[in-house]
This record gives C-alpha cells, structure tokens and sequence, in this order.
C-alpha cells in the first residue's frame, strides 16, 4: 500500500505505529478526523493474515469513526486502534500498560473502547496509563461493556428499516439470520427472541452458537450457509466486507440491518443491494449505540442520558432511508451525505481539536 497516497485520498490525520518488545506489543492508531472532537474509536485485537491486511482495516475502520460519531450526532472525531496477535493467547498487562503510555503521548487526540477481541479488562489495565480511555468498570465512574448498549441500538434501527420493509416496525414473527453471536449480537438475539422473531445463527465458535440455540431456541447453520438461507432480514455481526460479490447473489432477505463494522467491501455493493430493493441500514448509523454510551462518560456518565440518544438510532436510520428516497440514492451514500454534511458544517465553524477540561475523564476515581 502506498500509504501517503491513500491518507491523502480520504484524508487521514495522523497515523502511529507502536512497538514494545518486551511485552509483544504491535499495534496501528489511525486518526483519520478531528473536525468534531477528538478522535473516539475502540482497539480491535485480531490475527491477521498480514501487516497490510492490519493496516488497511485499522485505515477503513478510523474512517468508518469518523462517519459513526458525525452521523450520531457526538462532538467526536474518528480513530481506531488494531492490534495485531490472539486475543486468546497474546494478551498480557505490560502489552496493554505499553498501549495505553501510547495513547498517553497523543495527549487526548485519541480517545479508546473496546472492539471485537479487547475487553473492559483490557481497558481497565489502559487506565492505569491514561485517563483517554471509554468503557472502563463501572466501578471507576465508567459505563462498562458497550456491547449491550451497541445490540439495543442495532435493535432500535432494524426496527426503523423493517418499518420501511413491511410496514410495520414490529418483528415478531420475523425470520432473522444472524452471522456471529458475539458480544453484541447475543443480547441482540435475547431482544429480538423477547418480541417474538424466529433466529437462525452461526458463528466459527461453537460455544457461542449453543448458548443462543439453547436460551432464544434459534436454529445453527453452518457459516457459509448463512447468506442463502430463507429470512426476512439479514443481521452480519461478525466482520466487515461481507456483502461482496460472492455473497450479494445469495441474499433472500429484504433488509440488512446488523451491528459489524464496514459490512459492503465495496461502495458499488451497496449500489447494488439498493437496486435489489434491500432496505440497508448503513452500519456506522445503526452501530452507533455503544459509542454513544461511551461517549457519554467524556461528560460524567449517565446512563438515562446515554439511553435517550441510543433511542435516536430509530429516527437517525427512518430519515437515512427518507433521504434515500428523497434524493434516489442507497442508503449508504444518503448516511455519508448526512455524515459529511455536518463535518463540513462544523469545518467552516471551527479548525482543529484542542484539549478542554471537558475531554478531561475527570468525574472517575483512580
Ligand atoms: N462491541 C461493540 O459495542 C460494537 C460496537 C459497534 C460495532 N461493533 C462491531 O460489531 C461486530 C461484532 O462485535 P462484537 O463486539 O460482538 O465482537 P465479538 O468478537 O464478540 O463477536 C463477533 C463474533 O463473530 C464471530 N465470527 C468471526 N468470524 C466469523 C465468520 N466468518 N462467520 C461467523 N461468525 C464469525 C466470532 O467468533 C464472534 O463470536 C464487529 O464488527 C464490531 O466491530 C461492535
Ligand atoms: C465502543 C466504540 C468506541 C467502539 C465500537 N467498537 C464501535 O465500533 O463503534
């Protein structure tokens, strides 16, 4: 990858590339936008195949922060860490220590959370380094596991794209296919099990998938099977770039609402589940929940507060589709217009992010 080139291109900030020996520590942040605020975006530890497959995710995935914190609304800007290694096996204290002296050094620019493979564990043990750290225990005046707040959500807006599917927002009855029943897609399946939706699962680990078949009685299909099975709506919350050429020909279903980042590989699959008539609720709006939740603990958290914006995914994801409709566009071009609107908006008003006591994680106890 020429990296220059493809900051300049979508216009990335700052990029960082951490190293700690010691501790095994390798790890990418990538601010890409600071327009609205400093840059709030969680660390993903994930196996990759390669140094550039991490760095190309970590680049898509900041971007991807940009757009969720404009569109929902939060004074943030985009950033995301990835680290590379197991997060079954490569983890340690120092690794996370290391991290967050890293984090430290950008002095507030960079905000973290959790993401697929790090825990409120893991942020516990950044905290000791930094005060630039979100989703930290409850028992620190922090607001935890953002993964339940994040199904809520996707839960609120799939509701809002059924809506514009079947005209009615009510699921029950529904047949809904869930890729991945991880942290966020589990309590999902409980709220859509509690309305009445039949579920049908997978996932690469098996004990995930028997926990939602044995409480929510959902059925198990292979993972490749998930993309053709017959269903209402298509829920991908594994991983990104699932909706491609390989997979668009086999969906049955009439919306794709589910909480994985970066689910089209490419812009013109989204073109192309709009001209099948798929209802697409662009995923960094309906995502959105858990960094709202997160987000809040920059002002003291409450979780009254933090619960209410949650709530506007709904609205957020009906008018994505009204201005889809509007301007005879795909929802995921209609969610960037609405993204990049604001930052524009907020460009011409304000320049850079400075650090003020409001960024200041001060309301928590060390
Ligand atoms: N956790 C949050 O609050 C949050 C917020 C916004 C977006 N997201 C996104 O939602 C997605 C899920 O996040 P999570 O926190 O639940 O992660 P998770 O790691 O707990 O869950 C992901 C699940 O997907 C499974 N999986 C991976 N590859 C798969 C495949 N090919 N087929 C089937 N299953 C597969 C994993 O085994 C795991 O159980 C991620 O894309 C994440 O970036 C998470
Ligand atoms: C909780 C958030 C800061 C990060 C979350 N993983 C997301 O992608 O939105």
């Amino acid at each position: 990858m020429e990296i220059f080139k493809y900051m300049e291109t979508y216009d990335y900030e700052q990029m960082v590339i951490c190293q700690d020996k010691q501790s095994g520590l390798k790890a990418i942040i990538v601010i890409h936008d600071t327009t609205l605020g400093p840059a709030l975006g969680g660390t993903r530890m994930w196996t990759y195949k390669s140094e550039e497959d991490a760095l190309e995710d970590a680049l898509r995935l900041a971007r991807g922060m940009t757009y969720k914190n404009a569109a929902a609304g939060l004074n943030l800007g985009g950033g995301k860490t990835v680290i590379i290694g197991d997060p079954k096996k490569d983890k340690n204290e120092e690794m996370f220590r290391a991290f967050g002296r890293y984090i430290q050094g950008l002095n507030g620019r960079y905000i973290t959370a959790e993401d697929v493979g790090t825990t409120v564990e893991d942020m516990d043990i950044i905290y000791q380094e930094t005060p630039f750290v979100t989703g930290v225990s409850p028992a620190f005046g922090s607001s935890g596991n953002p993964s339940p707040v994040t199904a809520y959500g996707v839960y609120r807006g799939m509701k809002a794209a059924a809506n514009e599917a079947f005209g009615t927002d009510s699921l029950e009855g529904k047949v809904i296919a869930v890729q991945g029943v991880g942290h966020v897609a589990y309590n999902l399946c409980r709220h859509l099990h509690e309305e009445g939706a039949h579920l049908i699962v997978t996932d690469i680990n098996k004990e995930a998938v028997d926990r939602v078949v044995g409480e929510f009685g959902a059925k198990a299909v292979d993972p490749d099977e998930i993309y053709g099975v017959e269903c209402d709506i298509f829920a991908p919350c594994a991983l990104g770039a699932i909706i491609n050429d390989q997979t668009i020909g086999q969906l049955k279903a009439k919306v794709i609402a589910g909480a994985a980042n970066n689910q089209l590989r490419e812009t013109r699959h989204g073109d192309a589940i709009h001209e099948m008539g798929i209802v697409y609720a662009p995923d960094y709006v309906i995502n959105a929940g858990g960094v709202i939740n997160v987000a809040d603990e920059l002002n003291g958290y409450n979780r009254d507060r933090a619960m209410k914006k949650v709530e506007t995914i709904y609205d957020n994801i009906a008018k994505v589709i009204e201005i889809s409709k509007r301007d005879h566009i795909p929802t995921y071009l209609a969610a960037d217009r609405l993204a990049e609107e604001r930052i524009e908006r907020m460009r011409n008003s304000r320049s850079q992010f400075l650090l003020n006591e409001r960024h200041i994680l001060s309301s928590r106890t060390r």
